[in-house]
């Protein structure tokens, strides 16, 4: 009961977080398109912060961007976004507009001075994410800050389910995120090649970064890709769903399965959690046991809603444990260890130094991170820099290269330095 109050008080605060008074210092973003991801992975975050004001919004039609700032009380509206981008009130530019466009506004948006927060996936491939990320503009000691917006690796809970993975020994690794059939049109931006759309850019993103990180490197290649392409009448070029393994440098499979249209049963919407489980290789125990037996385990490690762990998430190790004939493999005995974990705040990690309270989402976390790092500040030490950005980039193509289908395409944007 107390934890069922617990989840409710949390999940309420998530949409009515407390609103400290601003710092005279605070980042004053600009928001680029009245997108619907906005009010959840920056407007209610910034709420929170003391040192984030949401100062301005653009949309291509200014009727639009009127009522979006009126709803979320954006005290200043732009009816082009380079209007807003040539406003020297604004700091940082927060870019959520479909992926096919990331890599031009992010440009413009650095040729303007801004520090960058960058929908994800960052741009359409990884010719794109190299010339982005080793641009110049990018480069001395004052350049702009410029993230890719994976919000999930910023929250505890993740940090702390990496903990419990030993990436050299990491046998397989498979990471799965759906949404139900039916929940997005099928001509959504997600849904469109030529705004770089497709389950693998979009869910596929995030499952790509869960393997990157669970084995700590990058994938030797794509072994596998299998997509379901959107229905016949609507984009061919475009994976409403794809099932991806890949080979890493340890021998490991990694998996990702990714569904933007999820069926079960006589084609109905279905659903399913996020999840991400990892079973490593047989481990020697070192045991006071006869000469010629041997004790070994295998651990799993399973995390149910990685992405989006503040509403609620559990992590579940199981350790099966033998204890064997060395030569023989007779059985002797075998049991089975299981326990369960929860990580709302850094503090129950016994790290007391990090901000954060359990109704921050993965999206406030991260908040915290951008402003430290415009700030100069330590801060909790996780981050995503360029090159990683780069290398996330190059595993998604890798997929789509082995599934048979055209890369995502490039923008003909070209930056004048
Ligand atoms: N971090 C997360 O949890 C999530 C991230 N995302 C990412 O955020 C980005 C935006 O997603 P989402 O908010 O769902 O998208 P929306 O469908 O809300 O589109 C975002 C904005 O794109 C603008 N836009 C510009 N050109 C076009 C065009 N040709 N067609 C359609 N829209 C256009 C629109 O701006 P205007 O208002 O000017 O018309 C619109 O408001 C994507 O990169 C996506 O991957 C999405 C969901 C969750
Ligand atoms: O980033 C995302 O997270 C949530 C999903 O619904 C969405 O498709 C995706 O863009």
């Amino acid at each position: 009961m107390a934890s069922l109050v617990q989840i409710i008080r949390r999940n309420l605060t998530i949409f009515y977080p407390p609103h400290p008074a601003k710092a005279a210092d605070a980042v004053r973003f600009g928001l680029l398109g009245a997108s619907n991801i906005a009010p959840m992975a920056i407007i209610r975050p910034a709420v929170s912060h003391p040192e984030v004001i949401i100062a301005a919004v653009a949309a291509r039609d200014e009727t639009k961007a009127q009522a979006y700032a009126k709803k979320h009380n954006i005290p200043v509206v732009f009816k082009s976004y380079q209007e807003l981008l040539d406003d020297p009130s604004i700091d940082a530019i927060y870019i959520a507009l479909p992926n096919g466009l990331h890599y031009e506004w992010t440009l413009k948006a650095l040729k303007a001075g801004k520090h960058v927060l960058l929908e994800k996936p960052s741009v359409s491939n990884a010719s794109e994410a190299e010339i982005l990320f080793r641009h110049e503009l990018l480069k001395g000691p004052d350049a702009p800050v410029l993230l890719e917006a994976f919000h999930m690796r910023f929250h505890p809970a993740w940090q702390s389910f990496l903990s419990l993975i030993d990436s050299p020994n990491v046998e397989t690794a498979y990471s799965s995120l759906s949404i139900f059939k039916g929940a997005f049109p099928n001509d959504d931006i997600r849904c469109v090649y030529d705004l770089s759309g497709g389950a693998l850019m979009d869910m596929g993103a995030y499952t790509v970064l869960s393997l990157r990180q669970i084995f700590g490197t990058e994938p030797e290649e794509c072994i596998e890709c299998v997509p379901r392409l959107m229905p016949k009448g609507w984009d061919q070029k475009c994976d409403q769903a794809s099932k991806a393994k890949f080979k890493f440098p340890n021998g490991g499979i990694g998996t990702v399965d990714v569904d933007l249209a999820l069926s079960g049963w006589f084609g109905q919407p279905a659903f399913s959690a996020p999840k991400c489980t990892v079973t490593h290789r047989e481990a020697l125990v070192e045991d006071r046991l006869p000469a010629e037996q041997e004790h070994v385990v295998v651990k799993t490690v399973t995390f149910y809603n990685n992405v989006l762990p503040t509403f609620w998430h559990r992590i579940d190790i199981v350790e099966s444990h033998t204890i064997r004939n060395k030569e023989s493999r007779k059985l002797i005995k075998s049991w089975t260890k299981k326990s369960s974990k929860k990580v709302y705040n850094w503090e129950s990690q016994g790290d007391t130094k990090k901000p954060g309270e359990d109704h921050w989402t993965t999206y406030r976390h991260m908040l915290e991170q951008f402003v430290n790092k415009i700030k100069k500040r330590e801060g909790s030490g996780v981050w995503m820099d360029g090159e990683d950005s780069i290398h996330q980039s190059a595993m998604i193509d890798s997929a789509y290269e082995k599934a048979g289908l055209p890369l995502r395409p490039s923008s003909k944007y070209k930056v004048e330095v």
